[in-house]
């Protein structure tokens, strides 16, 4: 039994007020969460009652100060933060501050249009907003003639008016991006927010709200008209909703793992896509390592967006949180786990076909360490070759919405910052050579 009593409330023999360790050691029999409850309020000065059983040969003095069961326990947020200290204040050196100073702040949002509603209503809504289109506004830094060519038929007067002035502009020739795609930011330094979007009149939602800098890893797929895609770790759908957006693919399989995360993307599926559209995706709860077994050298695009320590999500929720110590053996296996994903979606890959690796970590261990080792394998297990596409003209198109680090090798990342409050993001194009 565990009592907590006033500090002036008389204590009769037998029962008595406790040093935190010994709280702790009579009441583990009472259970860890009674022992820790018993421990930290003796420590913060309280008086503790304890009396049964349980306590009855609980030793009384000479304990360690440092008692494995009293060393407090600290939260999984916390742990977080701390490694995140320990490595990316490493890592990033003076830029550290700013991005963990923006990860502890609110997020900024994009608001993805769902070209299956009514677009034309829904892009005045939020341009009434003041938000724009920070893919099309791309556009208008440089671009390739061809890649106007994609664009959809609403857009294409307005980008032929822009196609002189655009080709003075042009400095190098730049690859084209995934076609089609809408996607709404309030401008750096704006921090207002988008309200959730309501059903039209056929109940299909006008846009979905998710951190626009997922949006990238979508563009620099680079869907082509009739793509057959995978998207290997597709749940909750937010990265599957921008492929379809594209209005490109012949047929798209959406995989997850996790049962419960694919009923959230099927949810999402029906509540964006008209029924008939429903048709031309697969969805599929299987182990994405196994893929290149299961269907190998079969898709043109794919996707591999993988799990990882989500940096901004762990450091504020504790439900679930990959730092928690119970989690401390499938965190550290992540690297692995991303590695073989990786490898699965190559394989998944025709010869010639495109895959976009990416993460919402900004660890080197889950992103550039990942490609290096996937490329190795590749060659030595496989004898196939896979080349790094070069991403860095993302850079030059999206730098008035995106702060990007300057210091990657292989891929992008998008570090968050308080005016433009995205991410983190990394991402990179990988071609399958043979
Ligand atoms: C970063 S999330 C994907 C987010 C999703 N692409 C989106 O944009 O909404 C990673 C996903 O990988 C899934 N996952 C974990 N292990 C997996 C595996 N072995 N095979 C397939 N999916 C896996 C998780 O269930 C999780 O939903």
């Amino acid at each position: 039994m565990l009592l907590l009593l006033p500090p002036t409330f008389p204590i009769p023999m037998q029962e008595k007020a406790v040093h935190p360790g010994e709280a702790a050691l009579g009441l583990r029999r009472c259970g860890r969460a009674t022992a820790m409850a018993a421990s930290r309020w003796a420590k913060q000065g309280r008086r503790v009652l304890l009396a049964g059983p349980a306590f009855a040969s609980a030793p009384r003095r000479h304990y360690k100060k440092k008692w494995a069961a009293t060393t407090p326990r600290i939260s999984s947020i916390r742990l977080a933060l701390q490694i995140f200290d320990m490595n990316y204040g490493a890592q990033f050196g003076s830029l550290w501050p700013s991005i963990r100073i923006s990860l502890l702040s609110e997020q900024k949002y994009g608001a993805l249009v769902n070209n299956f509603s009514d677009v034309l209503q829904i892009t005045q809504q939020l341009e009434d907003l003041n938000a724009t289109d920070f893919i099309w506004e791309s556009k208008t830094v440089v671009q390739e003639p061809d890649s106007i060519a994609q664009l959809g038929a609403s857009e294409l007067s307005s980008a032929s008016e822009t196609q002189t002035e655009l080709s003075l502009q042009q400095e190098q020739p730049v690859p084209s991006l995934s076609p089609n795609i809408k996607c709404y930011t309030f401008p750096k330094g704006d921090i207002s927010i988008f309200h959730p979007a309501k059903p039209d009149v056929i109940g299909i939602l006008g846009y979905y709200l998710l951190d626009a800098a997922s949006i990238l890893p979508v563009l620099a797929l680079n869907i082509q008209p009739d793509d057959l895609v995978l998207d290997l770790c597709a749940a909750p759908g937010g990265k599957t909703l921008a492929l379809l957006q594209t209005g490109c693919c012949r047929g798209l399989a959406a995989n997850d793992l996790s049962t419960s995360r694919t009923r959230r993307l099927n949810d999402i599926l029906h509540r964006y896509l008209p029924q008939e559209l429903q048709k031309v995706v697969r969805v599929t709860s299987w182990d994405g390592r196994k893929w290149g077994e299961l269907e190998t050298s079969t898709f043109d695009r794919v996707l591999v967006d993988v799990p990882c320590t989500n940096d901004r999500h762990s450091l504020r929720e504790e439900d679930n949180n990959i730092f928690m110590r119970m989690r401390k053996g499938e965190r550290q296996n992540l690297p692995r786990l991303q590695l073989e994903l990786l490898v699965a979606g190559i394989l998944a890959a025709k010869p010639g076909g495109e895959v976009v690796y990416s993460t919402c970590s900004l660890s080197q261990l889950q992103n550039e360490y990942v490609i290096e080792r996937a490329v190795e394998l590749m060659a030595i297990q496989y004898q196939i070759e896979v080349q790094v596409e070069d991403l860095s003209y993302f850079r030059k198109l999206f730098q008035s919405t995106f702060s990007f680090y300057p210091d990657c090798r292989l891929g992008e990342l998008i570090l968050p910052h308080l005016t433009a409050n995205f991410g983190p993001m990394y991402f990179c194009k990988l071609r399958r050579m043979s």
